[in-house]
């Protein structure tokens, strides 16, 4: 019967077409292409925000790419522009980026941004949900997870803070090896941030000459300088589908070793965490994995399926926290290092102020940071002018809603411009220059600035905050108690220029760190 009725039309078709003469076949696809503007123009959204002309199929590409400069520099020269929310077209997906304080603190406290957009390369390669993945509103019992692991832990309080000055004595160490030639501080920093998360996630530090840390360190390193939050090839699906074509891949090497090296990092991660359920030695302490796995055993025995604990989403929250938790940290610490270089006064005010506080036989603690509010106000600077996600972590809305009057569809890619918000003169005088005063009222008291913004804001901000800052404040301050750091002499300047990966770091350099006296 199907058969009969295919030949049917298959014959009507083939009648119409044949009667139609070649004028009437282009009036038809005028007829149809006129059709498809008005239903278009029907059909497309109101009200959405301002943005810049767009090209079809590549949307802004070429304006944000063509031209070089750095992508959120060239995004910012716009919003003079097209105001605080201000839409871009990129192919296949209209992303929103949000510029000011205000305005991304009112739209990232709303439950309707807080998903993450697809990034079709991890989806593809290790699927699951993880923080940085869309996750169907399950990333909020991930987040509790996580958070009640940091606090058992002490996270943010005293009881945590004997790993970290264990791990700083370490690193004091090594920076002495050097014996005061020039080295990168680079590899020591990220040793000793990464065994923090190690502690948090896997119950243990490792000794830095370990294979099996030095090999995940090593691809951590490669996957941050190939991938980005807010690289195009991540925002766009379009540009992501592409890059997953085999024949794309043959011409686009670094694709197709950054999709190797996704798949190696979770290996390593796999790797660890086996060793992991091996027999624990009498000093483990509970750690992210025991309390993700005794959480799910205790909801298997109540009978109670819970999507967010399947054990295929364990390596994502141990890989997302690993990755969210080491660079970040390590990078904020070298641009510490490089600015201090940069401003010998500076750093001797800081040193002043800890041999004030401490004296020369005892090394800083967090219970000292509310004598020390010249160090505080530095380590704000650094992290205002180096600010290493300068276009945050993507969200995506979850339905339509609005920001600032605006219509902004359901799926929209929201970005803020944090790096705007930390260098927009309005609000910095002189934002170009380190100038830690800023951070200062007049009676030299710490002074918080709500528009510093590195932990982003709402409920997506940084799960890893209080760890940060207590990490940021024990290394830092007990590397300039113990060095001056000084620019090697072969060095000619110091540079500022920076570089995109998954955060936006330093160029590598060298420093010289003298043991004080
Ligand atoms: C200086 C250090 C750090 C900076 C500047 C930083 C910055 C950020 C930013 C901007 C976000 C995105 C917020 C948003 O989506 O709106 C974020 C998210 C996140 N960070 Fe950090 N971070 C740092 C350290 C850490 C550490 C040490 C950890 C590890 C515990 C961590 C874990 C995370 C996680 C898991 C998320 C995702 C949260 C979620 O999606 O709910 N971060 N961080």
């Amino acid at each position: 019967m199907c058969d009969i009725l295919w030949e049917l039309s298959k014959k009507f078709i083939m009648e119409i077409l044949s009667a139609l003469t070649v004028l009437d076949v282009r009036s038809l696809l005028l007829g149809i292409a006129v059709f498809l503007v008005v239903l278009w123009f029907l059909r497309r959204p109101r009200n959405l925000p301002p943005g810049p002309w767009s090209w079809p199929i590549l949307g802004n590409l070429p304006q944000l790419t063509w031209f070089g400069g750095e992508l959120h520099e060239n995004i910012s020269k716009l919003t003079a522009r097209y105001g605080n929310v201000m839409r871009i077209n990129l192919p296949g997906v209209c992303m929103v980026v949000l510029h000011g304080n205000d305005t991304v603190k009112e739209a990232f406290s709303r439950q309707q941004l807080s998903e993450r957009p697809p990034a079709y390369v991890t989806q593809v390669v290790a699927p699951g949900t993880g923080f940085f993945l869309p996750s169907d509103g399950k990333w909020t019992e991930l987040r509790r997870l996580s958070m009640t692991v940091l606090r058992k832990l002490g996270v943010g309080k005293s009881a945590f803070e004997q790993n970290i000055v264990t791990e700083a004595d370490i690193l004091i160490e090594e920076f002495k090896r050097h014996g005061g030639q020039a080295f990168d501080p680079k590899h020591a920093l990220g040793n000793a941030v990464s065994n923090i998360i190690c502690t948090v996630v896997f119950g243990r530090r490792f000794q830095y000459t370990d294979p099996a840390f030095e090999q995940l360190l090593k691809v951590v390193d490669v996957l941050v300088s190939q991938s980005g939050a807010g690289d195009m090839f991540e925002i766009s699906p379009v540009l992501n589908k592409l890059a997953m074509l085999p024949g794309v891949r043959t011409y686009v090497p670094s694709l197709r070793t950054y999709v190797a090296n996704v798949n190696n990092f979770y290996g390593h991660i796999n790797l660890l965490m086996k060793e992991h359920s091996k027999e624990k030695s009498a000093d483990h302490h509970e750690d992210l994995i025991d309390v993700f796995l005794s959480e799910r055993k205790i909801k298997e025995q109540q009978g109670v399926e819970n999507a967010a604990l399947q054990p295929e989403n364990l390596k994502h929250i141990v890989g997302d926290l690993f990755a969210a938790g080491s660079e970040t940290t390590a990078t904020t610490l070298r641009w510490g290092m490089l600015y201090m270089m940069a401003h010998p006064q500076i750093q001797a005010r800081v040193q002043k102020e800890l041999d004030d506080v401490t004296g020369r036989n005892r090394l800083p603690r967090i219970a000292d940071k509310s004598e020390l509010p010249y160090t505080e106000a530095v380590l704000c600077e650094i992290q205002r002018v180096g600010t290493i996600v300068p276009l945050g972590v993507a969200h995506a809305t979850t339905e339509d809603t609005a920001i600032a009057g605006y219509n902004i569809p359901k799926g929209t890619i929201i970005i803020p411009n944090i790096w705007h918000n930390h260098f927009d003169p309005l609000v910095w005088e002189e934002p170009e220059k380190f100038r830690p005063e800023r951070f200062l009222d007049g009676d030299g008291k710490f002074r918080p600035r709500e528009e510093l913004m590195p932990f982003g804001s709402g409920r997506r901000s940084c799960l890893g905050e209080h760890l940060a800052r207590m990490e940021l404040f024990v290394f830092f301050t007990y590397l300039l108690h113990h060095f001056t750091i000084k620019k090697p002499d072969h060095v000619p300047a110091v540079s500022f220029k920076g570089t995109n990966g998954v955060v936006w770091g330093p160029l590598n350099f060298d420093i010289c760190a003298s043991v004080r006296e």
